[in-house]
């Protein structure tokens, strides 16, 4: 049997006494794809968050890749986000004072890796935003700004690639254009894709689905 790549036991949080959230065991071999659906509230993106290191759960233990991350120190876990983790948020947390080709080689510097301007302009051809490269986020459209978020979780090839709601603000071709450039890249780098969202154009491209 594969080795799972993620594994989510018995996990909580509790923001205050009357909302604690628990967490149906969530577990994905390597390779594997998910969705993550569920109401309003439910409880997504605070799942995602814990996933990816940003918030440590009030109980239960986050395994990526056989590392039990909230068992890292912080310096450790920052290390380990920026190697194997990229993320998609619905903000797409540009650094405004940067153009886009900066903000990209700004990643792969945080993650320790070697700065490859064509391949990043490559990225952004393949999202349709090359001529957007020396402008800054707030010059681009929010699809645009969408667009150059994913470039950037994807510039350090990473393990996993978790999204939430990648394609809300995209219209049809450009939503189509984002999941098949986040399918076509976790396949060729063996990544798992784990997407929130309530998009049903997601929903039709991917089997897996983790319910909350
Ligand atoms: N900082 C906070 N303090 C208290 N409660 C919070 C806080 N953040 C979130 N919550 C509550 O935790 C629950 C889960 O929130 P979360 O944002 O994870 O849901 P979601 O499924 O991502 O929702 P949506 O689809 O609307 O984005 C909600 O009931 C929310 O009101």
């Amino acid at each position: 049997m594969e080795a799972l790549v993620i594994a989510l036991d018995d996990v909580k949080f509790n923001y205050t006494d009357d909302v604690k959230l628990s967490f149906p065991r969530f577990t994905l071999r390597k390779g594997e794809h998910c969705l993550i659906l569920g109401n309003s509230g439910s409880g997504k993106t605070t799942l995602i968050h814990m996933m990816c290191g940003l918030l440590r759960p009030s109980s239960g233990k986050v395994i990526l890749n056989g590392v039990d991350i909230y068992g890292l120190s912080a310096k450790q876990l920052d290390h380990f986000r920026g190697q194997n983790i990229g993320l998609i948020f619905q903000q797409t947390h540009l650094i405004r004072s940067l153009t886009i080709l900066e903000n990209l080689q700004l990643a792969r510097w945080l993650a320790g890796l070697k700065e490859d301007r064509e391949e990043l302009l490559l990225v952004l051809q393949r999202l349709k935003i090359a001529d957007k490269a020396t402008n800054y986020p707030h010059q681009l459209s929010q699809g645009q700004a969408q667009r150059a978020a994913i470039a950037r979780a994807l510039v350090n090839r990473p393990m996993f690639l978790i999204a939430d709601e990648p394609t809300s603000s995209l219209d049809d071709h450009h939503a189509a254009l984002v999941l098949d450039l986040l399918l076509d890249q976790s396949q060729n780098f063996g990544a798992s894709l784990i997407i929130a969202t309530h998009d049903k154009r997601v929903k039709d491209q991917i089997v897996n689905t983790y319910q909350l």
